[in-house]
């Protein structure tokens, strides 16, 4: 079953001599339970296509669905709330919370969609990270592997059904990285969620059920 799927896909960015046409025509499909990898030269256009998928920015033309629905078509509101219940993001910057400990920043997602969190789910979360000693801890008490196993918790939280990475282990080193890859291929079995991530590290994109290569602005 396809969750994902994009239909001529563009994005330009600036105007006049300094447009960039960032994304050339991308049509996408990935399937459920998948694990995408997306690699490519610095600058092809891996973050751009990646924004889009997650509706965090407008495309220039062409739609995204996930599950059917095509997200560029709800309003900024939807989009927010669609975006939350849906879609986990890990990026290389943890962007955690300083003020909030590991279990506030793991919940943080639940709590802004005015929901009480599921007690029991977050607890099972944070054992399968690893985070059960050090869930009172704040951020810059964690090293970089624990606060990255953070914000995959964060992603989690939400119990999306996809999840979005862009470069999340590229500022940890070769065992943690290890590590974390783990955790995130373990978390799409368990909860049977899709996973399209990009890497430059070419032992992940190999571990991938399938690799989109971009050059440029467009699929080769
Ligand atoms: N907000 C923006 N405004 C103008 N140009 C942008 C913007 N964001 C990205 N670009 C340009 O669009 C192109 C694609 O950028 P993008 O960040 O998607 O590449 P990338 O493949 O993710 O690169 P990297 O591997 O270095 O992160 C680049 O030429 C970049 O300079």
């Amino acid at each position: 079953m396809v969750i994902l799927k994009t239909i001529n896909l563009n994005k330009v960015y600036g105007k006049g001599e300094n447009k960039v046409h960032a994304l050339k025509n991308i049509n996408i499909e990935v399937e459920k339970g998948e694990f995408l990898a997306i690699v490519g030269p610095s600058g092809s256009g891996k973050s751009t296509l990646l924004h889009l998928l997650g509706g965090l920015d407008k495309p220039t033309e062409g739609t995204v669905e996930i599950d059917g629905v095509d997200i560029y078509k709800l309003s900024e509101d939807k989009l927010a709330i669609y975006r939350r219940r849906n879609i986990g993001f890990v990026f290389q910057q943890y962007n955690l919370i300083p003020v909030l400990n590991v279990r506030e920043n793991i919940e943080m997602p639940v709590r802004l969609d005015k929901k009480i969190p599921d007690k029991e789910y977050i607890d099972d979360l944070i054992e399968f990270l690893g985070l059960t000693e050090r869930q009172n801890h704040l951020p810059n008490q964690l090293s970089g592997g624990q606060q990255q196993r953070v914000a995959i918790g964060r992603a989690l939280a939400a119990k999306p059904s996809i999840i979005l990475a862009d470069e999340p282990t590229g500022n940890l080193d070769t065992k943690t990285t290890g590590e974390v890859m783990n955790l995130i291929k373990s978390s799409i079995k368990k909860y049977n969620q899709t996973l399209v991530l990009i890497t430059h590290n070419e032992n992940i994109a190999q571990s991938a059920d399938r690799i989109l290569s971009i050059v440029d602005g467009e699929i080769r």
